[in-house]
């Protein structure tokens, strides 16, 4: 497995092992060992999983607040996604600032997004399965949102169609958000 350090400092992305052969492939997606052996000593307990029947699907962007803050592991299972992160530590020499990377079951890339980072995706094909872990429960009270299309924040999302819930469609913009983060 490779962990490549992102420029927003305590996120990464995770290339696993994959053994191709005749049949398709094998790999370990989750070692809790070769994670720790990597510095990523994180106790995930709760596993996630979304479908996005359409291309253009925005989910985000999310995050809870403390005590009740996810460190998440995400990875694609079928079709492929523009994921963003959105620093919001306030006193991160980053905050405010963002980053995509591209997740498909092509590239078997998964990312490594700290307590203090708002995500969000962007589905780029139909039929679009993303699976991801988390260190912290679900939280109703906890979960808050930032505007996909918050113009201060300018994220070149590669839809012209974004389809949303309505819970997205009216988060606030990261001037007005509730952040408690460092
Ligand atoms: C996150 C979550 C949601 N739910 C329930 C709440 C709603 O009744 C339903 C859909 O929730 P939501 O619309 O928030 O799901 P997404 O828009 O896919 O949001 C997720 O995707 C973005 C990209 C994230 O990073 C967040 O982790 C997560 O919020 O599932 C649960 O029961 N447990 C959970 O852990």
């Amino acid at each position: 497995m490779k962990v490549i350090p992102l420029r927003l400092a305590g996120a990464s992305v995770i290339e696993p092992i994959v053994h191709g052969d005749q049949r398709g492939f094998f790999m370990e997606s989750y070692n809790q060992q070769v994670m720790q052996d990597e510095g990523i000593t994180h106790t995930f307990i709760q596993d996630n999983q979304s479908l996005s029947a359409d291309a253009g699907v925005i989910r985000g962007l999310h995050y809870q607040l403390n005590p009740k803050a996810q460190t998440k592991l995400i990875r694609v299972l079928t079709g492929a996604i523009y994921d963003v992160i959105l620093d919001i530590r306030i006193s991160s020499p980053t905050f405010g600032q963002w980053m995509s990377v591209i997740l498909s079951e092509y590239n078997h890339r998964q990312l490594l997004v700290p307590k203090g980072f708002a995500h969000g995706f962007c589905t780029l094909v139909p039929n679009t399965q993303v699976l991801y872990k988390v260190d912290e429960y679900y939280s109703p009270l906890h979960d808050r949102g930032i505007l996909w299309n918050d113009p201060t924040l300018s994220i070149d999302w590669p839809t012209s169609k974004a389809i949303l819930s309505e819970k997205d469609k009216q988060q606030p913009l990261l001037k007005d958000a509730e952040i408690n983060f460092n």
